[in-house]
């Protein structure tokens, strides 16, 4: 390709593939929104995970369009809800509340306006993500203010963080909690994160091997109080195909000195819609990422015979839970599980109000804040007019309208450039789990910058490699038998500056909405999430036509200033800081860390080249820049 990188030629659009219908008030046969009402059981759940500072909900996607505020109007609703029917509600969440969203991460230390906001859900119980354990500020303040806050509810069985003033690593919430739910089930929980190695030295992650010999959950094992269930939520794949997670080490534990008491596992980091059943008595869920799915799991079949809970059966007036975890299984445990599209339409139709009846007073004030923090942020302010939508995995990699070709090669071959070297031909090598989300039609915000490139990673390089060399290394870091796992990098420091323009114009949620005549409720939708998991593919609260989902290579690359008809000699290899490491080892041994060097300067990121390329290639109709789902 051509610096420009021209060879991709003419692009496609890609709407289609997220078209959003609308129900019409009153259509016959209007099949959109959630399927059925909710089965209540005697133990129920609600949960999050990776909420990745989306608060705000998403403005460019109506069926995840509710924001925290309704969240915390819904949820309150629910408990209530649940206390009419004397049964259980608790409130789950298990981490990554930052780096993704504008929300979280524009302030110096990420969650510094996100984390109040965050606190408006009473949860039952939280734990901790990786997210939490990049940034040491930010390992911090979850140690020094947010589980100080939480108390004995932030169950974090094996991280610990450094007490600056004890100078030594401590738990950062509890290590687990023993506690009688408000109906009086005796719960035992753990909270446990994978066996996370890119923390900053502000952490320790305890591997999950280790930490099931701990004296303290040996004990809390061998404990002589009743034990009901065990809630093993965690930042952690419940997909027991999923290399990274570590659930069964614990649930193995559990089980052999409580062989048939449940276990309720809750996870998350893989942003998937997942069930999996663990045995007859244990299964376990996992409720997406970045605000668009709420997850609800039910459970019934506690009785004085099987645990000696005494409390009140299954709920009245609703449907009940009825699955056992799997066919035949030897348990009187059954369950339902649902995946909960995030929208006002779900949250109005499984509470049973109208759009009318629905606010509550602490939501609306949860959105007032959520539309203050942002105006204050900036996060409107429109750079750009976004000609067509760019997605991730879409459409295949090499499409035109895949965001590695359409927006990444050549946003970063105009300006990844440094000045004293432009005249150098140069390759420019970065990871595809950087990029985060889609690109839409319309408005690109200075929110968007962060949405799309939610690291800050620094660009660093190395001189004047022979081209001969350097153009094996794409090759060898996606070739799977070779490639090292960047996320068993150690991180590099964080370095925040803004970039904004205060001559451009700002929108608030509100004008987006209003001003490009969205509709600030709720509406149907078709495409989205089809979920497969252990139950099959009825766990879908609304029924969607699917996104094709493409699979990505592990790494890009983007060449520019090529000489005319040849290849160059040497180029300058440009790449994330947090790539150093598998570069250097493709390199050979003739090349140290000695010899990288910052690009274009310390600071210079993966959240700096967006907007000025916005700002250079999407100008037209940026005065009449319609939003478009
Ligand atoms: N500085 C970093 C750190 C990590 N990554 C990539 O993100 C992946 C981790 O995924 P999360 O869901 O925890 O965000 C990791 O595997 C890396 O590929 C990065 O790009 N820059
Ligand atoms: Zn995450
Ligand atoms: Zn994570």
């Amino acid at each position: 390709c051509g610096s420009d990188n021209s060879c991709y030629g003419p692009t496609n659009t890609v709407e289609h593939v997220r078209h959003v219908k609308r129900i019409q008030p009153g259509a016959p046969n209007a099949r959109y929104g959630p399927k059925a009402p909710l089965e209540w059981g005697q133990l129920n759940f609600l949960h999050t995970t990776d909420s990745h500072g989306w608060l705000e909900g998403h403005l460019k996607e109506q069926n995840y369009g509710a924001d925290w505020g309704d969240f915390a109007t819904f949820s309150r609703r629910m408990k209530q809800s649940a206390r009419d029917m004397d049964v259980d509600l608790l409130l789950v969440d298990t981490g990554d509340l930052h780096d993704g969203n504008g929300l979280s991460d524009v302030t110096k230390v990420d969650g510094t306006k996100s984390m109040p906001i965050f606190k408006e859900i009473e949860y039952d119980l939280l734990t901790i993500g990786n997210h939490e354990l990049y940034m040491s500020e930010v390992s911090y303040e979850m140690f020094n203010v947010w589980a100080k806050k939480w108390g004995e509810r932030y169950v974090t069985s094996n991280v610990k963080v450094l007490n600056r003033t004890s100078g030594k690593y401590e738990y950062v919430g509890a290590t687990h909690r023993y506690f009688k739910t408000e109906k009086g089930l005796r719960v035992m929980a753990f909270g446990v994160l994978f066996d996370f190695s890119g923390n900053s030295n502000a952490s320790q992650v305890i591997k999950a091997q280790d930490m099931i010999k701990e004296p303290w959950f040996t004990q809390a094992l061998a404990t002589s109080e009743p034990i009901d269930v065990f809630i093993l939520l965690g930042h952690n794949p419940v997909s027991q195909k999923d290399p990274q997670t570590t659930f069964k080490v614990v649930f193995n534990e559990i089980r052999k000195h409580h062989p048939a008491t449940p276990i309720q596992i809750l996870g998350g980091h893989s942003h998937v819609r997942d069930f999996a059943v663990y045995d007859d008595s244990s299964v376990a869920l996992e409720s997406g990422r970045y605000c668009e799915t709420l997850g609800w799991l039910s459970m019934s079949g506690f009785s004085s015979s099987n645990s000696g809970f005494s409390g009140p059966e299954n709920p009245k007036g609703v449907a009940n839970p009825t699955r056992p975890a799997r066919p035949g299984a030897k348990s009187p445990f059954v369950y339902s599980r649902r995946y909960l599209d995030w929208n006002r339409q779900t949250f109005i139709y499984h509470t049973k109000q109208t759009d009318k009846t629905f606010d509550q007073a602490a939501g609306l004030r949860t959105t007032g804040e959520i539309t203050k923090v942002r105006q204050e942020l900036k996060l409107g302010q429109v750079f750009g007019c976004a000609p067509q939508m760019w997605c991730i995995s879409c459409v295949a990699f090499d499409d035109p309208s895949n965001i590695f070709p359409g927006v990444i090669v050549p946003a970063v071959s105009t300006i990844v450039v440094n000045k004293a070297r432009e005249h150098k031909s140069r390759i420019i090598i970065g990871n595809t789990k950087g990029v985060r989300f889609d690109i839409h039609k319309g408005p690109f915000t200075y929110d968007d910058n962060f949405i799309v490139s939610y690291y800050r990673d620094i660009f660093f390089y190395i001189p004047d490699v022979p081209y001969a060399l350097a153009k094996t290394v794409l090759p060898r870091l996606n070739k799977p038998s070779l490639a090292m796992r960047d996320d068993d990098l150690a991180t590099m420091p964080n370095l925040r500056d803004s970039c904004t323009d205060p001559s451009l114009g700002y929108l608030t949620r509100r004008e987006m909405r209003q001003n490009h005549g969205v509709v600030r409720r709720q509406e149907a939708v078709t495409s989205g999430y089809v979920t497969t998991d252990d139950w099959g593919t009825d766990g879908d609260d609304t029924t969607h036509t699917k996104i094709p989902d493409y699979q990505l290579p592990r790494y890009w690359q983007a060449q520019a200033n090529w000489p005319k008809g040849k290849d160059p000699e040497f180029v300058d290899l440009i790449f994330y800081d947090f790539l150093q490491k598998s570069i250097l080892t493709y390199l050979g041994a003739n090349y140290t860390a000695a010899m990288v060097e910052c690009y274009i300067d310390c600071n210079f990121s993966s959240q700096d080249f967006l907007l000025p390329y916005v700002k250079l290639m999407w100008q037209k109709n940026i005065d009449d820049c319609p939003i478009e789902s």
